[in-house]
């Protein structure tokens, strides 16, 4: 060894201006690769076809939507839409993204061409990090006969005799919610309507996915109530997920440098993501092994999903569900029952409780701003109001039972009416994987298109000189006005194979609930709860109401006895 040594020593003088040149033209190629690769040339280059706004380096149109529009990205698309027209390019970071907001396109994308744009984007590696665990293995983000599969599993829940036992669910809820409801119109207590209607929301999809009951409130060591854990984590990981996809503006380059940093330093948000993600994690895995117990079946946890989501307060929530065993019939059973077509294989541990906790996640929010605007909307329209309100005292005053619900037309138009102009999933995505055709637009393969639902669903070339108005007569089924329009203009569920696969569940919930609340209650709008009199919405992946939505609720006098 020791003339080795004494050989290297003697060649180190020559060596070194070499080596020198060598880390030299490393990081030149390096910078060199990240300014291109900041200003997305090889992109640009296969989208120049379609027009544009140039992007900024690095950033793209990052700050355009944030000092301009708040974060209210359909915002931007407006300014965009009026400049460039129905399809147009933008960058998120060096991620460039087609925007389409037409009809006919969207058909095009989501229903003619599926084979060409068969999953929604993903932009960054499904990791344990964030959302990506939450969803990750769920329907939501799914691909290929993972998804297939899992979702011919799945959808027999949401048919008739699914759908039947969840009506059983919503109503009980919707009792609880009027007793809540009385105490305060008795108190003339104002009614934050959004939060009850989330609260209704949960216990519902909660309920059909554990098969548990699913406490939105319980009371502390004090008997003072709180918020259950389970939901604040629930609500903190659908207000805060925009925040993680700040990892989008990275240089492609840089992600795994970014990522490693993210996850060995996470900030405040990224770490309380991380706990939100470890106490859901911990209470579906409890509810799911207990199922799986009660049917015999074996759980395995090859991703060591305990192991990682262990600390004290995922410890209290183990403890809290861990005599809990889910009902038979809930959506845990029919995963951990279901069987790959081709291969006979189970679903894996955190394929179970992803697509479990995806049912929670996609459903809660999404149908509570749902029934919510829907009232604010109902609230702040005397002439729609009125026509509602007489077709449920046609009604009488009995809860409607599950076979009741389609005598209820007027009232299922007014919850189109306000998906359509606040459509609590605003946009949809999709990934190119083959190059097509769209009317005349080249997609190229690895193109990443998003389908901007809020704003087909206000255009007037579908919805006439008025599509800003409440008027829901426009979904009345025998009207001239719904037969004339284009299948797309109003697609508050997305389309094609992976339209949303609880549709039908939300709008059985909206109804029953609208209906039992307007049998019973007035609902007057409370401006003087909101800054500027009206309510604001909030950016994110899905639309809700800011700071709540608030009324003042009475109750209507009681129809004589018979
Ligand atoms: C008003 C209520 C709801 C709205 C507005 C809504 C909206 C949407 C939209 C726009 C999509 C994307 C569709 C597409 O890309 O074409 C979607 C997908 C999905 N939704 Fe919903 N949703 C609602 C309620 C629910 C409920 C109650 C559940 C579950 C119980 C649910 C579960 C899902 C799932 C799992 C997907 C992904 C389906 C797949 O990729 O195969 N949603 N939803």
């Amino acid at each position: 060894m020791q003339p080795l040594a004494l050989g290297l020593a003697e060649l180190l003088p020559t060596l070194l201006p070499t080596l020198q040149h060598v880390v030299a033209a490393v990081l030149a190629v390096a910078v060199l690769a990240i300014v291109v690769d900041g200003f997305a040339i090889p992109q640009r280059i296969a989208l120049r076809h379609i027009p544009g706004t140039p992007p900024r380096w690095l950033l793209g149109h990052m700050l355009r939507v944030k000092r301009r529009h708040r974060l209210f990205l359909y915002e931007m698309w407006e300014e965009m839409g009026s400049e460039h027209g129905k399809i147009f390019k933008w960058f998120w970071g060096t991620q460039p993204v087609i925007t389409i907001r037409d009809a006919e396109l969207a058909r095009l994308v989501c229903v003619k061409h599926f084979k060409a744009f068969p999953h929604r984007s993903m932009f960054y590696p499904p990791q344990p990090l964030v959302y990506s665990q939450v969803l990750g293995s769920g329907l939501t983000f799914a691909q290929g006969p993972y998804w297939s599969s899992t979702r011919a599993a799945l959808q027999p829940l949401f048919h008739s005799s699914g759908l039947a036992s969840y009506h059983r669910i919503t109503s009980e809820a919707v009792g609880e919610l009027e007793g809540d409801l009385a105490a305060a119109a008795a108190e003339g207590a104002p009614v934050d309507v959004a939060a009850a209607m989330c609260n209704l929301a949960l216990k519902v999809v909660g309920e059909a996915a554990f098969g548990v009951k699913f406490d939105v409130l319980e009371k502390d060591a004090a008997g003072r109530i709180k918020e259950n854990p389970l939901v604040s984590a629930t609500k903190y990981v659908l207000e805060n997920t925009a925040a993680a996809l700040t990892f989008m503006i990275t240089p492609r380059l840089l992600k795994p440098l970014v990522w490693a940093a993210v996850r060995t330093c996470p900030t405040r948000t990224i770490a309380g993501l991380n706990l939100a993600r470890s106490q859901i994690y911990t209470a579906a895995i409890a509810l799911i092994k207990n199922a799986m117990g009660r049917m015999g079946a074996q759980w395995v946890d090859d991703l060591g999903m305990e192991k990682a989501f262990a600390n004290p307060e995922s410890a209290k929530i183990a403890a809290k569900y861990a005599g809990c065993v889910p009902a038979e019939g809930s959506v845990v059973d029919h995963l951990v029952a279901a069987r790959n077509k081709a291969t006979g294989a189970a679903l894996r541990a955190h394929q179970i409780v992803g697509q479990a906790n995806s049912v929670v996640v996609a459903g809660h929010d999404t149908t509570s701003f749902m029934m919510a605007s829907a009232i604010y909307y109902l609230a702040t329209n005397g002439a729609a109001r009125a026509r509602l309100v007489a077709e449920v005292d046609a009604f009488g005053g009995a809860a409607p039972g599950h076979g009741d619900l389609e005598r209820f037309p007027y009232v299922e138009a007014a919850l189109h009416e306000a998906l359509r102009l606040n459509p609590p999933g605003w946009m949809t995505s999709r990934e190119c994987v083959a190059d097509v055709d769209l009317d005349g637009w080249r997609v190229p393969a690895g193109s990443v298109v998003y389908v901007d639902i809020r704003a087909i669903q206000r255009d007037p070339e579908h919805w006439g000189p008025d599509p800003l108005a409440y008027r829901p007569e426009r979904f009345l089924k025998d009207g001239e006005e719904a037969k004339a329009r284009h299948p797309l203009a109003h697609m508050p569920f997305g389309a094609g194979p992976r339209l949303c696969i609880g549709y039908k569940l939300a709008m059985q919930e909206a109804i029953t609930t609208v209906v039992r609340l307007f049998q019973r209650f007035e609902f007057e709008f409370d401006g003087s709860m909101h800054a500027g009199g009206a309510p604001t919405l909030r950016p994110g992946i899905t639309l809700g109401f800011r700071d709540g939505m608030w009324c003042r609720v009475r109750e209507r006098p009681r129809a004589p006895c018979c």
